[in-house]
């Protein structure tokens, strides 16, 4: 059964991310934390599609039977509401979380299931919460076991954010998935000066508009979680109504599950692609704070000018003075382009908020 689930097949596991891994808390009257847990085998498994006041919104499937060579087709699956259950002390639990769920797992209205554990996940897609909240420095999990971040921006109305772009890449990186950039209103304005900016950080692009083709772009999203980030107004809802003709109704149900209004999604919902995987459409992501990602996180997505570091003094930023990735470039043994990229990514951590002109 586990085969053939779309968020069960991603590559290998590179290493399992856990928020209490990155921040240790010294619990009141702590014990100590046992990696055996109850087993609790009468226990299903749920992935969480929702997540609102509490209350997880998890999509729980009947058994398919074991190598059904039958292609995998929409998911035939219950949506359950749980809470978490004590045990699982402050742990953080979101959207693309696959958990286990015990209680009520009937789904009827007003049933309630406890999560009683989250498998280890394969990603995690965070930001650092920014100035306006008062958790200084606190790491916020947006998104868990995501393969892909979409970032979705209009060739123009509105104008593209280079700088939202390099932040959101960064977060991409520090997360370990991979990127795509979707180019949208191609109608209104040519891609080339964005896809040339792009080019040099080997981030994969689309391009489409309204009534386009989208061939190219389901082939990045189908069997793969994928999660899609994007400002008010670039087409979001334009290309998830495409690509999930059922994407309404999947979030007023969702709605309905956990008592909001019909159309206001508050928080990620993750929606499910006709030809399996699923976009996880993220209404809530308007800034990324990227104070928790460090100098080193960066410079590993750019193989080529690590080794070009040795020669730094030491605590280099990379971003000038002294930096010895400046001779690298001079005697002609890195890009410059390469170089420029970098550059720019490391100082688009800087500040907490989004601070593009155009920011909401
Ligand atoms: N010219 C042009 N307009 C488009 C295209 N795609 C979407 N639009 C229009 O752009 C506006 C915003 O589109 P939406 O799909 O609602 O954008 P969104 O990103 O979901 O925005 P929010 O709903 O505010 O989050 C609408 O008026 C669309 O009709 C396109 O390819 N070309
Ligand atoms: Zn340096």
């Amino acid at each position: 059964m586990e085969g053939e689930r779309a968020y069960g097949s991603g590559p290998l596991r590179k290493r399992e991310y856990d928020e209490d891994d990155v921040r240790v808390r010294p619990g009141k009257g702590s014990r100590p934390r046992t990696r055996i847990r109850p087993a609790h085998e009468d226990a299903v498994e749920g992935f969480v599609v929702a997540v609102d006041r509490g209350r997880y919104t998890t999509l729980v499937e009947p058994g398919r039977p074991k190598g059904s060579a039958q292609k995998r087709k929409q998911q035939q699956g219950h949506l359950v509401v749980a809470m978490k259950a004590r045990e699982l002390g402050r742990k953080g639990i979101v959207v693309g979380d696959r958990v286990a769920l015990v209680g009520d797992v009937s789904g009827r209205p007003d049933a309630l299931a406890r999560v009683v554990r989250v498998e280890p996940r394969t990603s995690m897609l965070r930001r650092s919460a920014d100035d306006t909240e008062d958790t200084d420095g606190i790491e916020r999990p947006i998104v868990a076991n995501a393969e892909q971040l979409v970032i979705v921006t209009a060739l123009a109305d509105p104008p593209p954010r280079p700088r939202m772009i390099d932040r959101i890449l960064v977060a991409a990186f520090d997360a370990d998935i991979d990127t795509l950039l979707c180019l949208t209103k191609s109608d209104l304005a040519p891609p080339d000066e964005l896809v040339a900016l792009y080019e040099p950080l080997g981030v994969a692009h689309v391009v489409v508009h309204k009534g386009s083709p989208l061939d190219e772009l389901r082939e990045h999203l189908t069997g793969r979680i994928s999660v899609m980030v994007g400002h008010s107004g670039v087409g979001k809802s334009t290309l998830v109504n495409v690509l999930v003709p059922d994407a309404n109704r999947a979030v007023s149900q969702v709605n309905a599950v956990t008592g909001r209004g019909r159309h206001t999604s508050t928080s990620a919902v993750a929606l499910e692609l006709p030809d399996g995987g699923w976009i996880i459409d993220t209404p809530g992501v308007r800034s990324f704070g990227l104070a928790h990602v460090s100098v080193e996180t960066v410079l590993a997505a750019f193989p080529d000018l690590v080794e070009g570091t040795v020669n730094c003094p030491k605590g280099c930023t990379h971003l000038g003075d002294g930096c010895a990735l400046d001779a690298l470039v001079a005697e002609g043994s890195a890009d410059p382009t390469r170089l420029e990229s970098l550059r720019r990514l490391l100082s688009s951590r800087e500040g907490t908020l989004d601070d593009d002109p155009q920011s909401p």
